[in-house]
């Protein structure tokens, strides 16, 4: 990789403990994420994604390890990094512009409005200023979610699994939309998903966990340029060697 390290994590475990029972969810992640760059972390339901990209974010302290952002130990959550939900997010009583606006208070007026309008017709909400959440599509509401994101010029996103309440036509369409932003911003991205062909379509690079306690199965780089032809055959080759690392790893 040429550019450099925006985020490190080092010998990352997590033991969640409840009632006097130990659960252990990560074993050693180690990985580093550079600048710029797109990753996705992609394993089965409950193996431990969420936890490690909460981890990163600095929402949980790890048991063991630590991450750095920048050389600097994350210690909790920092501003310049921000978090995407699925589903959650978006304030239902204020406006697409008042939504945007929410975390600009602190810029002057015209600024804040600028960077509004801005974002707004970066992904494709012009009209719908003054709407409400409720009368958005899930499409929009989630486009809506990454705007504001976005407008308080992170450094890095945490997106986790952004799209998954989507329907498939949807979900295609954010992925594009996704991918167009990235590219005119270039901010880190670090994504989970469970969907091996969102990764594969989406990511510089795919981390395969395995079964929890999540463990690295593999990094697979994907050296296919964007757009990628989803029916080229180094795009089957990686999607299906992803699938055969999958299958491995979740043996029983
Ligand atoms: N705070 C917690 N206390 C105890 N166990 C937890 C806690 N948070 C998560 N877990 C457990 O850790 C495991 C990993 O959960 P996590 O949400 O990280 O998985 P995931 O891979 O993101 O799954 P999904 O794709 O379904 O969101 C699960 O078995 C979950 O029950």
């Amino acid at each position: 990789m040429q550019t450099k390290t925006k985020l490190r994590a080092e010998h990352i475990n997590m033991v969640f403990k409840r009632d006097g029972k130990n659960t252990p969810v990560l074993e050693d992640i180690n990985l580093d994420v550079g600048d710029g760059e797109f990753v996705c972390l992609l394993g089965p339901s409950g193996c431990g994604k969420s936890t490690l990209l909460n981890t990163m974010a600095g929402f949980l302290s790890p048991t063991s390890g630590q991450i750095t952002v920048d050389g600097e130990t994350v210690r909790g959550p920092d501003p310049r990094r921000i978090f995407v939900f699925q589903e959650r997010g978006v304030f239902p009583w204020l406006t697409v512009e008042g939504n945007i606006g929410f975390g600009l208070f602190k810029l002057p007026r015209q600024e804040r409005e600028r960077r509004i309008a801005y974002y707004i017709k970066m992904v494709g909400l012009e009209g719908f200023e003054k709407t409400y959440p409720p009368e958005l599509s899930g499409g929009m509401k989630q486009r809506l979610e990454v705007a504001r994101a976005l407008a308080v010029n992170p450094d890095m996103l945490f997106l986790d699994e952004p799209f998954g309440a989507l329907d498939s036509i949807t979900r295609l369409i954010m992925r594009t939309e996704l991918l167009r932003i990235w590219e005119a911003e270039r901010k880190t991205i670090i994504f989970v998903t469970h969907d091996i062909d969102e990764a594969v379509q989406l990511a510089d690079r795919v981390v395969v966990m395995s079964a929890r306690p999540a463990t690295i199965q593999q990094i697979v780089t994907i050296d296919i340029p964007h757009p990628r032809d989803i029916s080229s055959p180094r795009y089957l080759e990686l999607r299906d060697g992803i699938f055969q690392q999958i299958g491995l790893a979740h043996k029983v």
